[in-house]
């Protein structure tokens, strides 16, 4: 039997707390076997007990208790909803975890002032706010007020009045004997309320058709169902021992109502955990001080020390606390991702893969609505277009998607283009070095990110790709974002590109030169050599800059990059500046060089010369 504890003004013991009995000891925490999932709810209580006590604080699905409902209901959601394959991998139910509690019930009006006051003893869960609602307790104002007169008393007289007031609300006073008629209490509302006020009572017709305890449960089980659909994360329910007696009003004040009295609308404060099995005599002292003070203020108190059952779903617990229950013991639970638009993509290894669909349920379950499809790499990059293999291993198969950066937007095809939403940060450095007089040249441009969020600040653009499905992205996102009056756009191999742009009447406006291309960029810089032949020196020209961007797995990385341009160039000494971009792999950096172009370089002898193919 749970207990529901009644302050009384008389009876409250003021005994001397010790801080000590709010903490559990100190535990040497073994490793833990969790109970397999099909496990009976008995034992899993009992396990549950154990586990309580090695978890020192907050949530865990290895504390709480299996409600005892949980498998009839499951049985009927199933029953109810269509699932899809994806949708009866993880058997939801079985994360529902119920948490003995307890909480202050006190009147609405005092809870944000008690909230602040007892922050230190309240429940302090993520995600779970400490004031909760009493469901269907809202009171009119006009009826509040009522209540307010009636127990304003000082004298016997105002006594007897509240006696009598009780006898027509809750049907009998404190300590009478057999409950009075409810036909008095449903009298006093109707002189009370007006007919607007009956109007808000939807379900009056109902009020001679009192509810069955049976039929009771039912309800409480539909609510806790509801609680494991798809968006409920928690559900607080107050455990009241006096089920069944006194008066059902849910058929007047709707069917969530609960209480057996009327009180007026109150929210549960929702005491910490260590609270939980504590009677008032063991509360601290600034929880007695509340409720002492709630005493010489209104008389006989309004606050009272209940017992909560506080139920988590499967919505609740976060990616890593599903999957630690879901993979093999040991197994190192996979925890990031990269998102492109509504795509998760995953780097599973190999020991992750007979669980793939299991990782990419919950990814996609603790992700929704911004994840819709959650994809694995399979196989290193090794294409021209530097596309990724990818698997949709979970949600819908579209992999065409639209990534925000930089407040522009970009349509991407996972499938045919190369995205990497980790290059932002470089990107916003590099937009970073140009000024509006700028012209730029974006070499390996892809979908456009660079290109199209330099022509923002800069004077013009022109950005090439050899992919076409990339130079499609790349046009469409120029009219997405309205520059494509300062792009344009070509489809040429990269070489091809520089020397036929710098032999054109174009060469001259060019002052920055980005070729992000880190695989085999350097590569292509011997293309620069000789781009300025056909110009006579003293005219009035300017060098581009260029940025290169490497790989080194080098000691050095800085000097081992530096040496692979210098080669490329065929030049000796000129100024480089190298940056550490970021690390691809362990030992492997990526990096970022910038340099003028040396003009020994520019007018070296001349190569063979190219037509340019413009798109
Ligand atoms: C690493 S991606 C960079 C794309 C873009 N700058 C970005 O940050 O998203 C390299 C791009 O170079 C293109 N590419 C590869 N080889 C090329 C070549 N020989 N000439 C021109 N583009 C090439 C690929 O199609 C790819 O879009």
């Amino acid at each position: 039997m749970l207990t529901k504890f009644m302050l009384r003004s008389q009876s409250l013991p003021f005994t001397i707390f010790s801080p000590a009995r709010f903490f559990t000891k100190p535990l040497l925490i073994k490793p833990l076997t969790l109970a397999p999932l099909s496990t009976t709810t008995a034992a899993a209580a009992t396990l549950t007990t154990a586990f309580d006590k090695a978890f020192p604080y907050g949530p865990s699905l290895r504390k709480g208790h299996k409600p005892s409902h949980q498998s009839q209901a499951f049985i009927e959601h199933e029953l109810q909803e269509e699932h899809c394959e994806e949708d009866s991998l993880i058997d939801e139910e079985s994360f529902t975890r119920v948490f003995d509690i307890a909480a202050l019930r006190v009147p609405s009006e005092n809870c944000f002032a008690l909230e602040s006051r007892l922050r230190g003893h309240l429940l302090n869960w993520p995600r779970i706010r400490n004031i909760a609602r009493v469901p269907g307790d809202e009171v009119e104002d006009e009826f509040k007020n009522f209540l307010k007169d009636q127990s304003n008393y000082n004298s016997d007289d105002d006594s007897e009045s509240l006696v009598s007031l009780n006898r027509r609300i809750y049907g009998k006073a404190d300590g009478d004997g057999e409950p009075l008629s409810p036909v008095l209490y449903r009298d006093k509302l109707a002189k009370t309320f007006n007919s607007k006020g009956f109007v808000k009572f939807r379900n009056l017709a109902k009020l001679s058709r009192p509810k069955k305890g049976k039929k009771r449960e039912e309800e409480r089980d539909k609510r806790v169902k509801k609680g494991f659909g798809r968006n409920e994360l928690a559900l607080v329910e107050v455990v009241d021992e006096r089920e069944g007696d006194g008066e059902d009003l849910s058929g007047l004040l709707g069917d969530e109502f609960k209480g057996r009295k009327w009180r007026g609308s109150t929210r549960l404060l929702l005491l910490d955990e260590r609270y939980a099995s504590k009677g008032l005599d063991e509360l601290p002292e600034a929880i007695k001080t509340v409720f002492k003070e709630d005493v010489r203020q209104n008389g006989p108190s309004t606050f009272e020390l209940v017992r909560c059952k506080l139920t988590l779903f499967y919505n609740y617990w976060q990616m890593n606390e599903i999957l630690e229950v879901l993979l093999p013991k040991d197994m190192i639970v996979p925890s990031a991702f990269e998102t492109v638009g509504h795509i998760a993509h995953l780097n599973l290894k190999d020991e992750h893969l007979p669980f793939k669909k299991l990782i990419a349920k919950v990814v996609l379950d603790k992700n929704k609505p911004k994840i819709q499809t959650v994809v694995n790499k399979i196989g290193a990059i090794d294409n021209d277009y530097r596309t990724m293999q990818l698997e949709v291993i979970a949600g819908n198969r579209s992999l065409v998607t639209t990534v925000v950066e930089n407040g522009l937007r970009f349509h991407v095809d996972l499938a045919t283009v190369f995205w990497n939403s980790r290059l932002a940060t470089e990107r916003q450095r590099l937009l970073n070095c140009f000024t509006s007089k700028d012209v730029i040249c974006d070499v390996f441009a892809g979908v456009g990110p660079i290109a199209i969020s330099a022509a923002k600040k800069v004077k013009h653009v022109y950005a090439n790709d050899l992919n076409p499905y990339a130079v499609e992205f790349l046009e469409r996102n120029c009219v997405l974002n309205k520059l494509e009056r300062k792009i344009e756009v070509f489809n040429m191999d990269g070489r091809r590109f520089i020397e036929a742009i710098f032999a054109s009447e174009k060469a001259q406006s060019i002052t920055q030169v980005v070729m992000n291309l880190p695989n085999d960029a350097t590569e292509f810089l011997d293309a620069f050599r000789g781009i300025f032949r056909k110009k006579t020196k003293d005219r009035d020209f300017s060098l581009p800059k260029i940025h290169v961007y490497g790989f080194s797995k080098a000691q050095d990385p800085e000097f081992d990059f530096h040496e692979r341009i210098r080669i490329a160039l065929s030049e000796v000494a000129f100024e480089v500046e190298v940056r550490r971009v970021h690390l691809v792999a362990p030992g492997k950096w990526m990096l970022c060089a910038s340099f003028i172009l040396p003009e020994s370089v520019a007018f070296a002898k001349p190569m063979s010369h190219v037509q340019v193919n413009w798109v």
